[in-house]
């Protein structure tokens, strides 16, 4: 397929952009990262054909602009936009064109990504405006996750608040679960349909995910991507009780509660405020830091709890693939959640896990159940989409 394709992958904190030039591409032409959007810290990199180093205080808006501005020339005559859409409720099933009325049903359900889709909304709002008349698909963490069967998306709540309110489980990181599902399936020289696999992403946001036969059949994120595991700044799992009780003990409204929970929680709340960023706390950590230790110790714990909740689905499971920033890059928390998992003997290959895979991306011992690190790749999976859902000619 002609032509080319910019992608924008707005993650809570991050951005990632890519450019290919054409559907075979593997790698693209031009990518850039920025990382700790919305802080002091925050960086931006690029590599490819521009030039491009930004750091200091920065957010989503900036770094996308600055990077639209110093691509101009490579982003003429574009065939289309790819845009991450975190949250796509009961109405996105799959990946679409958009228009008018689709961004204006987006909106609708905002509120349930409140740290993704506004940004992603913002980019799709900032394209549209920077580079007109481009078409602009979306691609949605909650697509791959509609094969979840209804009695694992339901809540234990009263049935009207799914049918009234759509109050059910919908699942996220889904454009990255099926990158990696199908990659480990050809890692392993083995179709997709003749595997089980239980699959980490852990990077600002952290979920899991059990695929059998290519397929989701259940993941730790719910009805927001605020449930699950401890993230960088999300509590993931809490007793809904907490808040009520919170409420009344704090006299906090309920907006500064759920703020709490999504953006001042997880490994920066429970090391005190030290840091969201594991690269950060294994360095404090390294040096002593009792807080980073604690937020260290509860995230791995509560992975290992996850994943072993998610391994009921299956008689046997082929493979448990690590994937995400940490997932791929720390070594020392892929060691540590799977020593937290102790009814089952992982044991890893400390040279396969200190190299983050071997060639295969095994990290496990041989004749050991299988562990692998398998990187994502979100970018190309959007780009793929925007391929096929934009034409060959303008
Ligand atoms: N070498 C590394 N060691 C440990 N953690 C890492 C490393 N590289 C990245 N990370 C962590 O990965 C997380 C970001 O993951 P990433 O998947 O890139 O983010 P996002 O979810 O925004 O896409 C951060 O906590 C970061 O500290
Ligand atoms: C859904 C989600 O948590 O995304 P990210 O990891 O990019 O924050
Ligand atoms: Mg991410």
């Amino acid at each position: 397929m002609e032509g080319s394709v910019l992608v924008v992958n707005c993650g809570s904190s991050s951005l990632k952009l890519a450019l290919y030039n054409s559907a075979e591409e593997t790698t693209p032409v031009i990518e850039a990262n920025a990382e700790r959007l919305g802080t002091e810290q925050a960086s931006l990199s690029v590599s490819g054909q521009i030039e491009l180093q930004t750091s200091g205080s920065m957010d989503h808006n900036a770094a996308l602009t600055a990077f639209i501005k110093a691509a101009e020339s490579q982003l003429k005559g574009l065939r289309g936009i790819g845009h991450r859409v975190v949250h796509g409720g009961e109405s996105f099933i799959e990946s679409c064109t958009l228009d008018q009325h689709t961004i204006a049903e987006l909106r609708k359900v905002s509120g349930l990504a409140p740290l993704h889709n506004p940004m992603n909304l913002m980019g799709i709002e900032l394209c549209g405006e920077l580079l007109p008349g481009v078409p602009n698909v979306a691609v949605f963490d909650t697509a791959f996750h509609q094969t979840i069967p209804e009695s694992t998306y339901l809540y234990g709540v009263p049935y009207a608040w799914y049918e009234e309110y759509g109050v059910r489980r919908y699942g996220f990181h889904g454009t990255s679960y099926r990158f990696v599902a199908a990659e480990t399936a050809r890692r392993l020289q083995q179709s997709p349909e003749d595997l089980n696999l239980i699959i980490a992403h852990l990077g600002n946001g952290c979920s899991a995910c059990a695929i059998r036969q290519g397929k989701s059949v259940d993941t730790t994120m719910g009805l927001t991507p605020l449930e699950g595991l401890v993230m960088g700044t999300r509590s993931g799992d809490i007793d809904p009780g907490l808040i009520e009780f919170m409420s009344e003990t704090t006299k906090q409204p309920l907006d500064d509660l759920m703020n709490t929970l999504n953006r001042e929680s997880g490994l920066l709340g429970m090391s005190g405020g030290l840091s969201n960023d594991m690269r950060t706390l294994l360095e404090a950590e390294s040096e002593g830091d009792e807080a980073a230790q604690r937020a260290i110790d509860a995230f791995c714990f509560r992975t290992a709890r996850h994943l072993a909740a998610l391994s009921t689905n299956f008689t046997h499971t082929d493979a448990v693939v690590f994937t995400g920033g940490i997932g791929e890059h720390a070594a020392n928390i892929r060691q540590r959640i799977l020593a937290c998992w102790k009814n089952i003997p992982y044991r890893l290959n400390s040279d396969f896990n200190q190299s983050n895979g071997n060639e295969t991306g095994r990290i496990s011992e041989q004749g050991t159940p299988l562990v692998m690190v398998v990187p994502t790749d979100e970018e190309r999976m959007i780009a793929q989409d925007t391929y096929r859902l934009t034409s060959d000619h303008d």
